[in-house]
């Protein structure tokens, strides 16, 4: 039976066994096998840590109007003449402390490649060939643009789009999915797309995380007293303004402290990395570890489920700035719990949401 690019090419033909096209028609561009594209998004991280790839990168971020939405007669002027002399050094020494030196990339690059292998395989066992597995970034590289046109030039009639946030954010899912539309805009032959909706509440989730902290608090001799979890802040004026952000977050606290079996006062949900003079959400994870500390907690664990992946917010923010705040308030043991990354129940669950959102391209 001819596959649907020759009913749709009558004229062309496929040779037996390849799927692809033989010889197509001398006024008929090549047409590969139809297949289904899997594409992955994270928020993007810098080429290198020096000053113009800093500059680059957080240009690019913090000029889009989804992240920071001032009018850009205002930001622009602010961002390109105050925040972009200094920012890049700041955060390029940041990113230094933790660059994958080995690699020669930033570790939030590292494990979503990892993540795509791993996911890739999931995919390959279930249905081989079909479907194919690749990861973009929201801002610099690899961009969306580029691996929305190499799945379209592979053949990918379909695509699913994953933005790897647990909750939705304007910030950061609505964005990643508006570079993907943009991408599709400039495709001839558009394929039919669908993007992944937030998986804060799903079972298998909310298991990883769940076993992500068990696992910590099994091999510890001195089990902490609280489990701090930080999330990405974001303005309040975003909440107030109808973003479901915060409530997905304070819902996976729950959900995880629930799963925990764990007292209501052992899980305290706090908000990170605060930007800028406007109030974020609260409280602030910086003050409210010393705020422990101050009234007495020696011990606290904290982590960080708003990331699929550890990241400088991670790896320096809460591992290095935040655990100075609370032993500079007295703490005594702040244990950092890694974020699920390439962890074997983070890919399970992953590969499940994608299995879920791609019924009825694929049996
Ligand atoms: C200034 C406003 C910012 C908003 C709003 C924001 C929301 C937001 N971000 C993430 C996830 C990540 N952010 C990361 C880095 C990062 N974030 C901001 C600013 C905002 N984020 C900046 C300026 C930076 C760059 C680092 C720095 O200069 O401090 C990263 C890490 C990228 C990496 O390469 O490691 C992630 C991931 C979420 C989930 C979110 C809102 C929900
Ligand atoms: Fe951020
Ligand atoms: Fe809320």
């Amino acid at each position: 039976m001819l596959d649907a690019h020759t009913d749709a090419n009558a004229h062309a033909t496929v040779k037996p066994g390849e799927g692809r096209l033989a010889h197509a028609a001398p006024d008929h561009p090549p047409v590969p096998r139809a297949r289904i594209g899997v594409l992955l998004a994270n928020l993007g991280t810098p080429d290198n840590y020096d000053y113009w790839s800093m500059r680059r990168y957080l240009n690019e971020f913090l000029s889009d109007r989804r992240v920071i939405d001032y009018s850009p007669l205002f930001w622009q002027p602010l961002l390109q003449l105050v925040i972009l002399t200094k920012r890049p050094f700041t955060s390029g020494a940041n990113y230094k402390s933790i660059w994958n030196h080995d690699k020669g990339e930033s570790p939030l690059m590292t494990i979503t490649k990892d993540q795509t292998a791993a996911i890739a395989a999931q995919m390959q066992e279930s249905f081989g060939d079909q479907v194919i597995v690749d990861f973009c970034m929201r801002y610099g590289n690899p961009s969306t643009e580029s691996k929305v046109r190499a799945l379209v030039e592979q053949g990918c009639e379909k695509i699913l789009f994953f933005p790897l946030y647990p909750q939705y954010a304007g910030a950061t899912t609505a964005t990643a999915n508006d570079q993907f539309f943009r991408a599709l805009m400039k495709e001839k032959w558009q394929p039919a797309s669908r993007t992944v909706p937030p998986y804060f509440e799903h079972p298998l989730y909310i298991q990883a995380l769940t076993q992500s902290v068990r696992r910590v608090w099994d091999a510890m001799e001195e089990k902490p007293e609280v489990l701090v979890t930080s999330y990405h802040g974001v303005p309040k004026r975003y909440l107030l303004e109808g973003d479901p952000y915060h409530c997905q977050c304070q819902k996976t606290s729950r959900l995880l402290r629930e799963s925990l079996g764990w007292e209501k006062d052992k899980v305290v949900t706090t908000f990170q990395s605060r930007f800028g003079s406007e109030e974020w959400l609260k409280p602030y994870t910086v003050e409210e570890v010393a705020r422990l500390a101050e009234s007495g907690v020696k011990r606290i664990a904290v982590v960080a489920p708003a990331f699929s992946a550890d990241c400088i917010e991670t790896l320096e923010e809460i591992n290095e700035e935040i655990r100075e705040s609370f032993e500079h308030a007295g703490g005594e043991q702040f244990t950092y719990i890694p974020c699920l990354n390439d962890d074997a129940a983070h890919i399970a669950a992953l590969s499940a949401v994608i299995r879920e959102n791609l019924q009825g391209w694929i049996g």
